[in-house]
């Protein structure tokens, strides 16, 4: 079998163009214009391209959109008071502290602060909580699980009774992404670096979603005929073969060696990662609807 290449890039362009209507709605309508504000401490030159295209989406979308670039020695009590100042700007809806801070910086108490109807990364214990108790309708959902959810449903429907398999537990992608399989009545694994005999678990999965940061680690052959694979992993290794010094970006699987075997694959880049920008300016035009007393949008549905 060869699997269908599902086209992130393509369908999280296609979701912000929705999103760019109606924000353009809600501003025409209730003159409440969507405000982002992105918060990043240091200087790592990934974490400037993704600050970079979040600031570029927000604009596509109409939305006001600010950028924080602090320097890496900024104390945990500037952070603070930089969060709390957001907290309080009416013109802000959607608070992004991109992750991670420097050690000696304590990232829950930055999370705790963020007003959870601003905390447009979900990961806030209140929305945390909201979406692991069953309420994600009320929830701010994190954008990466979000949007690796939306590609699954466009890929294989109804996901009831599937078997999923999350490979990797962290607060950012693994957990929240198997609670949104729970959600889908999936039957889920959540599996991680103690898990004995990965292959084998992989291998009963219909559903894969592998976030461990580990290049090309899930080999194609323990990925069950017809599943679905949603590749979350993003990491630049060397590729001298474009020349000398030159680096390319893989996900957590081997990704020819998985479509031999899969019915739907994610490719990276242009998978999941243009999702989660996407699914970003969705939650945070959802916090800014709701401060208009508006309704939420499905954007599943609105995507069509
Ligand atoms: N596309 C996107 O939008 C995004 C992509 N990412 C990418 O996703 C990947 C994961 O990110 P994140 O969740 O933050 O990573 P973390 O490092 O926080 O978590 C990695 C998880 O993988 C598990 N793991 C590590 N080694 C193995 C192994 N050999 N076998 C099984 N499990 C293993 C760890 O297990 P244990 O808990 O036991 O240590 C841990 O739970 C990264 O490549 C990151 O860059 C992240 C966010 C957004
Ligand atoms: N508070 C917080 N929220 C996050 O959502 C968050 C974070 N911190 N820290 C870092 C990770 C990583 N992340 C990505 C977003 C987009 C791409 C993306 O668009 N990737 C492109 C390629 C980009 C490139 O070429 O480098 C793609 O996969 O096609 C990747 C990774 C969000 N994260």
């Amino acid at each position: 079998m060869t699997a269908t290449r599902i086209d992130g890039k393509a369908i999280a362009a296609a979701l912000r163009e929705k999103i760019a209507v109606e924000g353009k709605k809600l501003i025409d309508e209730t003159g409440v214009v969507p405000g982002i504000a992105v918060v990043i401490v240091g200087e790592d030159p990934a974490s400037k391209v993704y600050v970079a295209s979040k600031g570029k989406a927000a604009n596509e979308c109409h939305f006001k959109s600010v950028e924080h670039a602090l320097p890496a020695d900024t104390s945990e009590d500037t952070l603070l008071s930089l969060v709390g100042e957001l907290n309080e700007d009416d013109s802000i809806h959607g608070i992004l502290v991109q992750l991670p801070l420097p050690d000696h910086i304590d990232e829950s108490k930055v999370l705790e602060l963020i007003r959870p109807d601003k905390d447009v990364d979900g990961f806030h214990p209140i929305n945390v909580g909201l979406l692991t108790a069953g309420a994600k309708d009320k929830a701010m959902v994190p954008c990466t699980p979000a949007g690796s959810l939306i590609l699954a449903k466009r890929s294989l429907g109804d996901l009831s009774g599937k078997s999923a398999v999350v490979v990797g537990r962290s607060n950012i992608v693994g957990k929240p992404m198997a609670a949104l399989l729970l959600a889908e009545s999936c039957t889920v694994t959540i599996a991680h670096s103690r898990t004995k005999d990965l292959p084998s678990v992989v291998k009963a999965a219909d559903i894969v979603v592998a976030a461990v940061g580990r290049p090309q680690m899930i080999k194609g052959d323990w990925i069950k005929d017809g599943a679905c694979v949603i590749d979350v992993g993003i990491n630049r290794i060397p590729a001298p073969e474009r020349g000398e010094g030159k680096t390319r970006l893989v996900g957590d699987v081997d990704y020819d060696g998985a479509a031999e075997h899969a019915g739907f694959i994610t490719p990276v880049p242009g998978g999941v990662g243009p999702m989660t920008i996407a699914l970003l300016m969705a939650n945070t035009l959802t916090s800014a609807r709701r401060a208009a007393g508006l309704e939420d949008l499905d954007y599943a549905a609105l995507l069509g």
